[in-house]
């Protein structure tokens, strides 16, 4: 799925509207359909909804929401907050359109909003993807009130006060919604951690955009969602054998540390990697041999880290960095892999750390390597950003420099192609946040890139399921309970 900036939202809207063709009108009661859709396959006629309405389009909406719930039978309260003369053409239609008797207010001025009710929908369309500049006066003061009240929130395409593809200040007045219901495709603004408070759960209504212009226009961001992750699933043949799904090394662990192997290495093995061999320091070796009888071991001369790079041939991918630590010694290992490697490789963690500490390295990197970095050790390898956005451009800027696969660890992952291109994942879940889940992140990729998925889709798909198992541990678990552990035994596709 693409995601689009403001001004490519406003184009495909007035293309859908030429070419379709459609009244702008019909187009806002189509997108009223949607929303009230799925509002009625979720809430009940016993609350009370107050619709809190802008002036612009997605005041509009939120008319046209009101005067359809109305004629269900919901409990219907509509607030026009009447901040300014101006109104949009298709705002001022709908309001002719309010039946007779609805329970229809204007708000002039702050002492005129109604007492906060508990237990009430408050539908939050004030402002939408117009938003131009920050939010002061009478609707600040409303969105403060709605940030108070204890109600559920709504907010109808994105929450009013929140840019959908640009930073907004520490101190913009922004609702903080519930849930975000928005228009055929994701904002940007709704796959950054800075926005957390202020997109709720966010869903996508299809509203008929055109689907030729989508495709034909383009944009740096996507979204993979399950759609997307199953198109790049390869099916496994009849006349496979383990040759086929190649053999991995996996570079990892050392004393005290062992844990992250074995997360990573059964991940790895729970990924459909043909054969894995894992070097590890000498004191890993029987918690390999008797944890993941699956996997060869290959033991390091020392006792307690990586001190030395095994023979590369018969591997086809290289995993490196779950619980290695940071010795000179295990420096020189990974200088030595970065040099002779003839295969993609996975690095993470104390791999990245050691890149971080020796950038020198960055530019010996081979071409398609998969960096799984999150934001602290993104912050190491690349500097300080101001903001998400600025984070955004400068991963993009890092994968495209280096030619790698960056997969910028975060509640929507960034998988960066050397390309420059994002895409946003889907999948994953608060209960990932613990130690141990990216180190199975990295065995899931290490598997997919043996078995030749190219660098992109590996991470791309490998982010996708890594996430989809955690949401499945979740679900069987709690997100409090959930370990990088149940990750693993939750993989598989
Ligand atoms: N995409 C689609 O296909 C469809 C989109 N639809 C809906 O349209 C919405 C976008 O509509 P929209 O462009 O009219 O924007 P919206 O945000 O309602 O209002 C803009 C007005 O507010 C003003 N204004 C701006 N900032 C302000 C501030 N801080 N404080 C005060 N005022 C401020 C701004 O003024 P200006 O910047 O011009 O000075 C302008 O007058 C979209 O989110 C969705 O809900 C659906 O109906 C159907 C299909
Ligand atoms: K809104």
């Amino acid at each position: 799925m693409k995601i689009f900036n403001v001004s490519q939202i406003r184009a495909l809207d007035a293309h859908t509207i030429a070419h379709e063709p459609i009244t702008s009108l019909d187009l806002m009661e189509r997108a009223a359909k949607a929303f009230v859709c799925w509002y009625c396959a979720r809430f009940d006629h016993q609350q009370t909804v107050r619709i809190f309405c802008g002036k612009g389009n997605n005041g509009g909406d939120g008319l046209a929401i009101a005067r359809l719930l109305h004629h269900k039978e919901y409990l219907v309260q509509v607030y026009v907050v009447d901040y300014t003369e101006q109104a949009s053409d298709d705002f001022r239609a709908n309001l002719e359109r309010m039946p007779q008797g609805a329970p229809l207010h204007f708000i002039k001025k702050q002492d005129e909003l109604p007492a906060p009710a508990p237990g009430t929908i408050l539908i939050d369309a004030l402002l939408g993807s117009g938003l131009s500049r920050p939010v002061e006066g009478l609707l600040a003061a409303v969105i403060r009130a709605i940030n108070q009240s204890e109600a559920t929130v709504l907010s109808v395409d994105i929450a009013s006060g929140l840019y959908a593809d640009q930073p907004n200040g520490p101190e913009d007045v922004i609702v903080q919604p519930d849930y975000t219901v928005t228009f055929q495709l994701p904002k940007l603004a709704f796959m950054l951690p800075q926005n957390n408070r202020f997109i709720g759960d966010w869903q996508v209504v299809d509203i008929g955009l055109s689907a030729d212009f989508i495709e034909q226009e383009s944009t740096p961001y996507y979204f993979t969602d399950a759609a997307v992750a199953r198109a790049l699933i390869r099916p496994r043949l009849k006349f496979s054998h383990k040759g086929t799904f190649g053999h991995a090394l996996l570079i990892a662990g050392s004393y005290g540390k062992m844990g992250a192997a074995l997360l990573a290495g059964s991940a790895c093995l729970r990924s459909g990697v043909g054969l894995l061999t894992a070097h590890v320091p000498r004191c890993g070796y029987s918690i390999v041999q008797t944890y993941m009888p699956e996997a060869m071991t290959q033991v390091d001369p020392h006792e307690e880290i990586i001190t030395a790079l095994p023979a590369l041939e018969p591997y086809s991918v290289v995993g490196m960095g779950p619980g290695l630590g940071k010795d000179p010694q295990t420096l020189r290992v990974l200088e030595a892999l970065i040099a002779q490697a003839q295969v993609p490789l996975v690095l993470d963690a104390d791999a990245l750390n050691l890149l971080a500490e020796n950038p020198a390295l960055l530019q010996k990197l081979p071409q398609g390597t998969i960096l799984t970095p999150h934001p602290k050790e993104f912050q190491r390898l690349a500097g300080d950003a101001a903001h998400d956005y600025e984070r955004l451009a400068l991963a993009r800027r890092f994968a495209r420099k280096y030619q790698v696969v960056l997969c910028l660890k975060g509640g929507h992952t960034a998988v960066v192609f050397p390309d420059g291109t994002v895409h946003f994942n889907a999948t994953g879940n608060a209960g990932m946040a613990t130690g141990g889940t990216g180190d199975v992140l990295t065995g899931v990729l290490t598997a997919l890139l043996a078995q030749k998925y190219p660098a992109e889709q590996a991470a791309q798909l490998g982010v996708y399921q890594h996430g989809a198992a955690g949401d499945r541990a979740a679900e069987q678990r709690t997100q409090t309970a959930l370990i990088a552990s149940d990750v693993v035994e939750n993989l598989g596709w």
